[in-house]
């Protein structure tokens, strides 16, 4: 039996059990213009929650894009289980796409927006796959009230459940947490864990580093179209946080503490100009610590400690480099 022939396409009931899919990008780029949004991306996604995390404009709504199905790559090929993704209807049907900002009409229901969603895929009992998808996500006890009344939160969710019911094995969500308070965010958390374990293929983008590591184990790194770095969140959170530390220090004797500081062990670069005092760190814990000790003991007073690159950006570029 195939893959397709176990989806569940009546809409009503439970969803089956499902085999699971490998969605595969092989070499995949996309280009605007001159811009080069995506640049020879290989990956392959299975059951289970994966996040898709990058700095804004790393190309990740272009990647979910051209996974839904919405755009061409410019090269290279996007499979579901081995068939081409693009201009293909049949694939279109497995798989759902929540994009990063879409209206949702505040004078519908909950309930009228899914069955529209429904019917537009051609659905044999649109209102059995819709009440099953606002199951999913939990909204049954203010399905039918004006969606306007609804919160961030409820207004996301019944958009994954306009994305869910046609049961798709794939669900793509862009940023699907922008904007959510906290207790919006877990309930959004625990949704997808659900949908992965019931054996979904769910992506999700994200640029929130800790967001990515609190909704799944394994990740996807995106950096300026590329994919930087990809498996166990763990393993590259280790690879970020062990990068060099670069710190712009100002004081009442820069060159007498860049004497001293020379000497210490983490430290592995000392420059000194005319702005003042620029000292890379290997072990940022160790460097903070041992540095007032060190200003202490040469009378020197250290006016500003300033981590020069802790911005995102600078994160997944070291990474990029590693
Ligand atoms: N239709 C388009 N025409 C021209 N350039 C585009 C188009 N869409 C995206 N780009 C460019 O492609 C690059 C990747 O954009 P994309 O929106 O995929 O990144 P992103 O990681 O999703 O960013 P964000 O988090 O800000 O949405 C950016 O440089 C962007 O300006």
């Amino acid at each position: 039996m195939s893959v397709t022939d176990q989806v569940d396409t009546t809409g009503a009931g439970a969803p089956p059990a499902r085999a699971t899919s490998v969605l595969s990008l092989a070499g995949v780029s996309k280009w605007y213009g001159n811009v080069v949004a995506v640049n020879d991306v290989t990956m392959d996604l299975g059951a289970g929650v994966t996040g898709l995390l990058g700095p804004n404009g790393a190309g990740k709504t272009t990647l979910l894009h051209m996974m839904a199905g919405f755009l061409a790559p410019s090269r290279g090929t996007v499979t579901l289980d081995g068939t081409r993704i693009w201009r293909n209807p049949q694939v279109y049907r497995r798989l759902g796409l929540v994009t990063e900002r879409e209206a949702v009409h505040s004078f519908l229901s909950a309930y009228e927006f899914v069955l529209a969603s429904a019917k537009l895929h051609g659905l044999p009992d649109p209102a059995a796959a819709a009440r099953r998808a606002i199951g999913l996500v939990e909204l049954e006890g203010a399905q039918d009230r004006r969606i306007g009344t609804y919160s961030k939160g409820m207004r996301q969710r019944t958009r994954v459940a306009a994305a869910l019911v046609h049961d798709p094995q794939v669900l793509l969500l862009d940023e699907p947490f922008n904007g959510m308070d906290p207790r919006q965010r877990l309930h959004m958390m625990e949704l997808l864990h659900r949908l992965g374990d019931a054996g979904r293929t769910i992506l999700f983008s994200s640029h929130i580093l800790e967001e990515v590591e609190q909704v799944s184990g394994t990740v996807q790194v995106m950096v300026a179209g590329r994919l930087a770095a990809s498996g166990d969140f763990r393993t590259i959170r280790r690879l970020m946080t062990n990068r060099p530390h670069v710190f712009a220090i100002r004081s009442t004797d820069d060159r007498a503490l860049a004497v001293a500081l020379m000497a210490e062990p983490s430290v592995t670069g000392v420059e000194l100009d005319r702005t003042g005092l620029t000292v890379r760190a290997g072990d940022y814990g160790a460097f903070t610590r041992v540095l007032p000790k060190i200003a202490l003991a040469r009378g020197v007073r250290v006016r500003a400690l300033l981590p020069e690159d802790e911005s995102l950006e600078s994160v997944f570029s070291y990474l990029v480099e590693a």
